[in-house]
């Protein structure tokens, strides 16, 4: 569908009158591609990348909708001066297990401006065409990942998902939690690829904040594309599977030798999915308690983790960063609103400001006991009122961030007890998560 989409006009002039291009890359354009993928790696700083790695590469944005920016007065003119792609992504929203639900949300990425042609504005023309396009083609959400924290709040985002990092001392730790029913195994990479799509995305049902994974990406993290395959020789695999022998988890490891004392290794984790607590459980115990082994390390990983509490000595797992990791921008506020569950019934009014204009106005959200809700345009009273910037309303919508947090820090216009009303319907009784960058 999205690829179908026409180039939004009112960018499309913007950067004309800078006296640049903008154009969609032919899915069946390689030579285009290429070019394409070339200054995306060179806008993140990365290595360049031969024709081969980057047909490679481009294996990733099959189902995405690739835009470049061209200066045709330029030395290497196939080359454009600026990236962006995008693709529409289903977004785990807050529920029960029973009651998950996705949305369809408008996923941007490989937004870069060369330095050659930075701060005219071209970005600016590049985000808001973004969400122009997500709009024509009926996506109330859009939703990324940021290499800072300081570029997207003027376009209506902001973070809805926080992770953390953590480190466990495995000397210290002492395993405590429930066994597990279960097993753990040795599996070999290739054949834990076939799987992985499966198994996460079994997990990835109850986690908000989770979004589609992509093939390419798995092949990444499993060390099977060619510009990954040299440096992954280290990378181990294990399943967990269950009583019955259906896999319900697995991660993915390397081990990092100490320089002067072999007994002390560092774990470091670079995949950890399970879709059940038992795999939980039996996971984590395996990589605690591997012997040589001093320090495990995971990333992206929840706020809020279960395995503090499963081992003897909470002080050997600490969060070492926690950080912003998903932002979002709601594009359509009752659409927004309604594809989520809440956690008690009552009514919210949210008086919304949009700089933009897509989603401004006055909206009263309703839910009832059993989590669904309604929202209309409305000037209808409610149980609580609350006035705020569609970021703020963005940072709400998945219930990770506090409605209290956010009015003590001045974000949000309301009584203590409207917010505290917020927080009662909105937090998600497992923090939303998400863990890969995209
Ligand atoms: C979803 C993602 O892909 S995140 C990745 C973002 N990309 C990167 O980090 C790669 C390296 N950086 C770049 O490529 C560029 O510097 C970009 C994309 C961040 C900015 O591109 P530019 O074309 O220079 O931005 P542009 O001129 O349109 O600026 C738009 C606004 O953002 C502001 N801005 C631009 N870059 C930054 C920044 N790094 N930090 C804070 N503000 C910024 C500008 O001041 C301007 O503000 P205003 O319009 O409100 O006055």
């Amino acid at each position: 569908m999205h690829h179908s989409l026409p180039l939004d006009p009112t960018s499309a002039a913007a950067i004309a009158d800078a006296g640049l291009r903008y154009a969609l890359v032919d899915p069946g354009d390689e030579a285009g591609g290429v070019a394409w993928v070339r200054a995306d790696v060179r806008g993140f700083h990365a290595d360049d990348v031969d024709h081969k790695d980057a047909v490679d590469n481009l294996r990733a944005f099959t189902d995405r909708r690739m835009t470049g920016v061209y200066d045709d007065t330029a030395a290497s003119p196939e080359i454009p001066v600026a990236t962006v792609s995008s693709w529409v992504t289903s977004l785990t929203t807050p529920g029960t297990p029973e009651q998950t639900q996705t949305m369809d949300a408008w996923a941007i990425s490989s937004v870069t401006v060369s330095p050659t042609h930075r701060r005219r504005g071209i970005a600016r023309a590049l985000l808001e065409g973004e969400l122009r396009t997500a709009v024509a083609g009926g996506l109330p959400l859009a939703a990324l990942t940021v290499s800072e924290a300081t570029i997207y709040r003027r376009f209506g985002f902001a973070c809805a998902v926080l992770v953390a990092d953590w480190s466990i001392d495995t000397r210290r730790a002492k395993w405590t939690g429930p066994a597990a029913r279960g097993r753990v195994q040795f599996v070999e990479r290739a054949a834990l690829r076939a799987q992985a799509d499966d198994i996460e995305r079994r997990a990835r049902r109850s986690i908000p904040g989770e979004v589609d994974r992509w093939g390419r990406r798995w092949d990444e993290f499993f060390g099977l594309t060619p510009d990954t395959e040299k440096e992954s020789k280290g990378l181990r695999a294990v399943r967990y599977d269950d009583e019955n022998g259906e896999p319900q988890g697995f991660a993915l490891f390397k081990l990092k030798e100490h320089e002067s004392d072999f007994s002390a290794h560092t774990v470091v984790v670079t995949e950890f999915v399970a879709v059940t607590d038992d795999a939980y459980a039996g996971l984590w115990r395996f990589l605690l308690e591997l012997d040589l082994v001093t320090e495990v390390r995971a990333s992206l990983r929840s706020v809020d983790e279960p395995l503090r509490w499963m081992v003897a000595d909470a002080r050997a797992v600490r969060k070492t960063a926690e950080s912003d990791h998903l932002w979002l921008r709601v594009l359509d506020v009752p659409a927004t609103l309604t594809s989520r569950r809440y956690a008690a019934p009552g009514s919210i009014a949210f008086d919304v400001r949009d700089a933009l204009g897509f989603a401004a106005g006055r909206f009263v959200l309703s839910t009832d006991a059993s989590g669904a809700a309604a929202c209309t345009a409305s000037d209808a009273p409610a149980d609580a009122e609350v006035s705020l910037d569609i970021a703020e309303l963005g940072a709400l919508f998945l219930g990770g961030i506090s409605a209290a947090t956010l009015r003590a820090a001045g974000r949000l216009t309301a009584t203590p007890d409207a917010a505290a009303a917020i927080d009662r319907l909105f937090l998600s009784p497992t923090p939303p998560r998400l863990g890969i960058w995209f």
